[in-house]
């Protein structure tokens, strides 16, 4: 780029930046950035880390501003301001004539190119398909994009475009970065240290090329650097410490007004200023002052004014002040016929409304988003299998583990019936001796083990190892007692009654196993009883309890806890399976930088949120799909109302996971969080969404929240359509659609606000 040919340009310009006008409403709105007493400060109100301490900036249209500062001074925070994705605490910035982020601003939008500090790109994508991306969110078409690429992969020394990114070096991977922000050629060009990483010949050449798209006058840049040398070449300068800027200044008058060597010379010299400012009774600023040469006349006409901060800008000349908390110390001499005018309130009509955040979104966008989303997923090797597997190896899982009979349980017998030696003959007749061994081939019939032990105690002993779920006893005349007990009615002695009892000694630590076993052993003496009064010729009835269970109008006579517990585990899996796979998604384009950069190309969060809809919707409807056919087709489960009922509640579920998953994306600033809120929220809405137990035996407080959280109603109503074959006439079935439907609208309404309202 020839020097000369931008001379007189820049010299036209300084002179206008020289000029001392009062800052109006009118010429702040003229700059390509103009920033009034910024005040931002991280951490609470209490305890704030302030980062900028009512800073003003003024960056003059077709310049090039270098904005310089030590690592953590808050440069980045304050770009992230004027590209509108953090909100100033007080202070006023206008971008391009508007103020970012008001309606009619385009700002955010194609009008700003924006470089962030992290790299800020899909790996997985091509260098053309991130051009692609960045170039159709900017409304490019795809000839322009590729004329564009072949020029800026020329420019900036890239390999091919059919290069993956996450192939590339860091530096390449900077150059991509850097080539996004230029592609649409914007009028704003912001770039946080484009060149780090980048060897001195490509420095200059990027320099050269800022300097000839600034030559118009049409775009400007800002762009903060580590190399202060480099920045020489810069119109302006802007030097940041403490959360202002010490001088705002062409390169050339710093050091000049300065007598320094170095632009580095000039930043120590205005930090030593500024820290005798902060310090100015101590000895410390004494011993400086006759260690750094300053300007003559510099210190001497420092004078400490009230806290009200004034212009620090080329606005005003070279006017340059300086705050500290404890009051503002101004270099050059304040002029009060020159004090700025109150910053004026916002426009009317500049805020948006509830329905303008609601306005549909851009075709052309929303196709661009989930073009990018599904890419994004089909190069994701790891979550494509997460996706299709996941669901179907869980599904399998609870089919296959879920629900059955234990089988094979031991127990321990002393059996006095038998001699000692006999082997149990297992033939039932009505004058049988041996009534015990019948009855205990019931119990194997049902699969318990049983082990033959000559004692009691050594029965118990097994039980007490472990070994057993329950010692039985026998007595020696427990076939006659049993008989006598029949037959002899009233007149049965209270030592019969005794001896016709099955001793049971049982370990309920487990009570599921407790139970099952309980049961196993009513069941099978039912079974034996009956049979023996068969043998008998009396009537077998007469052994069962006197309560005959008819064929049960819903469900099974033997229900299975399998069919209870189905409509609860599909719903769990689909829930937070959409859960994970929305929230990991967009978190990790959030931490990667790649919504921030999205979303300054003028993308906004109802579009993004659409195209997630999109995606995971589609992604959610096959998994929903693979589980349907998993538990119904393949493991028969029962289901006695209408698929399409099944498949729209399940659909709905992870509908409902999706947009919990928005949430919970946005409210957590990383994995580790979402994770703590997604496991958090996981085990309560399991565990009383009654899945595990039944509602109606929860402590009453928890009954009322555990129907009010989003998967009990929409549980319970998809039980019924499988259990009991209800359709949606039923008030129990459509509560469930009507619940999860509203929690939906309600998960989805809060993701845009949150979206919307929460910057920094
Ligand atoms: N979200 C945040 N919450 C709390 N503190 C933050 C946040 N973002 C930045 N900071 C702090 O604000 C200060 C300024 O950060 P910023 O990234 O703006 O500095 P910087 O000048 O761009 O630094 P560098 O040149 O190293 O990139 C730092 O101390 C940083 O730790």
């Amino acid at each position: 780029m020839a020097e000369g040919g931008v001379s007189n340009d820049l010299e036209m310009r300084r002179r206008q930046l020289a000029n001392r006008q009062m800052s109006t409403l009118a010429s702040r709105k003229q700059h390509a950035v103009c920033v009034r007493r910024a005040h931002k400060h991280y951490g609470s109100t209490k305890n704030p880390a302030v980062i900028l301490d009512g800073l003003n900036m003024t960056v003059p249209k077709g310049s090039i501003y270098g904005l310089l500062g030590a690592s953590g001074c808050g440069k980045t925070t304050l770009l992230s301001c004027i590209v509108g994705r953090k909100r100033l605490n007080s202070g006023e910035i206008w971008v391009l004539g508007g103020t970012p982020g008001s309606k009619g601003s385009g700002v955010p939008g194609p009008r700003i190119g924006y470089m962030p500090q992290e790299i800020a790109l899909y790996g997985e994508f091509t260098i053309r398909e991130t051009m692609l991306y960045f170039g159709w969110i900017s409304d490019m078409t795809t000839q322009e994009i590729d004329e564009r690429l072949t020029f800026l992969l020329q420019f900036l020394m890239l390999p091919g475009p059919d290069r993956q990114v996450k192939t590339l070096s860091g530096g390449q991977q900077r150059r991509v970065s850097l080539s996004a922000a230029l592609l649409h050629e914007p009028e704003l060009l912001i770039l946080d240290e484009p060149t780090v990483g980048v060897d001195p010949m490509l420095r200059q050449n990027i320099w050269d090329h800022l300097l000839h798209i600034t030559k118009g006058g049409r775009t400007t840049v800002i762009i903060t650097t580590h190399y202060i040398d480099e920045t020489r070449q810069a119109h302006m300068i802007g030097l940041m410490r403490g959360g202002y800027l010490l001088a705002e200044e062409s390169p050339e008058r710093l050091v000049q007004h300065y007598h320094a060597q170095s632009l580095e010379d000039v930043f120590l010299k205005l930090s030593v200023i500024q820290n005798m400012g902060k310090t100015r009774r101590s000895s410390i600023a004494l011993e400086v002052t006759t260690t750094i040469t300053v300007p003559s006349g510099v210190i001497n006409e420092a004078i400490v004014v009230d806290d009200e901060p004034g212009e620090i800008s080329g606005e005003f000349g070279d006017n340059v002040s300086m705050s500290s908390r404890g009051g503002r110390i101004s270099i050059a001499p304040d002029d009060p016929e020159n004090a700025p005018p109150e910053i004026p309130p916002p426009e009317e009509g500049d805020k948006w409304t509830c329905m303008d955040y609601l306005k549909f979104a851009k075709a052309s966008h929303l196709k661009t988003l989930i073009w990018k989303n599904f890419l994004w997923m089909w190069r994701n090797y790891p979550v494509m299998l997460f996706i299709t597997v996941l669901p179907v190896v869980q599904t399998v899982l609870f089919c296959l583990s879920i629900g059955h009979d234990p089988q094979n349980l031991p127990i321990s017998v002393m059996n006095y019936e038998l001699e000692e030696g006999e082997i149990c003959m297992t033939n039932i007749t009505c004058s049988s001796t041996r009534l015990s061994c019948n009855f205990l081939k019931y119990l194997e019939d049902r699969t318990l083990q049983v082990t033959y032990c000559d004692s009691v105690d050594a029965a118990k002993k097994l039980v007490e190892e472990g070994n057993s779920w329950a010692a039985l006893v026998f007595q020696s005349n427990f076939s006659d007692s049993l008989r006598s007990r029949i037959f002899e009615g009233r007149r049965v002695s209270p030592e019969d009654v005794l001896n016709s009892e099955v001793s049971v000694f049982q370990d309920i630590s487990n009570e599921n196993i407790g139970t099952f076993l309980k049961r196993d052993l009513y069941f099978s003496f039912e079974d034996f009883f009956r049979a023996y009064l068969t043998s008998c010729d009396i009537n077998d009835k007469i052994g069962s309890i006197p309560i005959r269970f008819n064929e049960p109008i819903y469900g099974y006579k033997r229900p299975n806890f399998t069919d209870f517990a189905a409509p609860g585990v599909i719903i769990t899996i689909v829930f937070f399976l959409s859960v994970a796979l929305t929230c990991g998604a967009m978190l990790l384009e959030r931490n990667e930088g790649i919504l921030e950069r999205s979303l300054v190309n003028g993308i906004t969060s109802v579009e993004l949120l659409f195209a997630h809809v999109v995606t995971q919707f589609t992604v959610m409807a096959g998994q929903t799909i693979m589980v349907v056919v998993v538990t119904f087709a393949v493991f028969d489960i029962t289901m006695k109302g209408p698929a399409s009922l099944t498949v729209i509640m399940t659909g709905l579920t992870g509908l409902c996971g999706m947009c919990f998953g928005f949430v919970v994306a946005t409210i957590c600033d990383n994995e580790r969080t979402a994770t703590y809120l997604s496991l958090g929220s996981f085990l309560p809405i399991v565990m009383l969404c009654g899945i595990i137990w039944p509602i109606e035996g929860m402590h009453y407080s928890l009954q009322t929240i555990a129907y009010v959280l989003p998967l009990t109603k929409c549980t319970e109503s998809l039980r019924y359509i499988l259990a009991k074959g209800w359709t949606i006439d039923y008030r129990e079935v459509y509560t469930g659609f009507i619940s999860i439907s509203a929690w939906i609208f309600f998960f989805l309404i809060l993701s845009i606000l949150l979206l919307k309202f929460k910057k920094g």
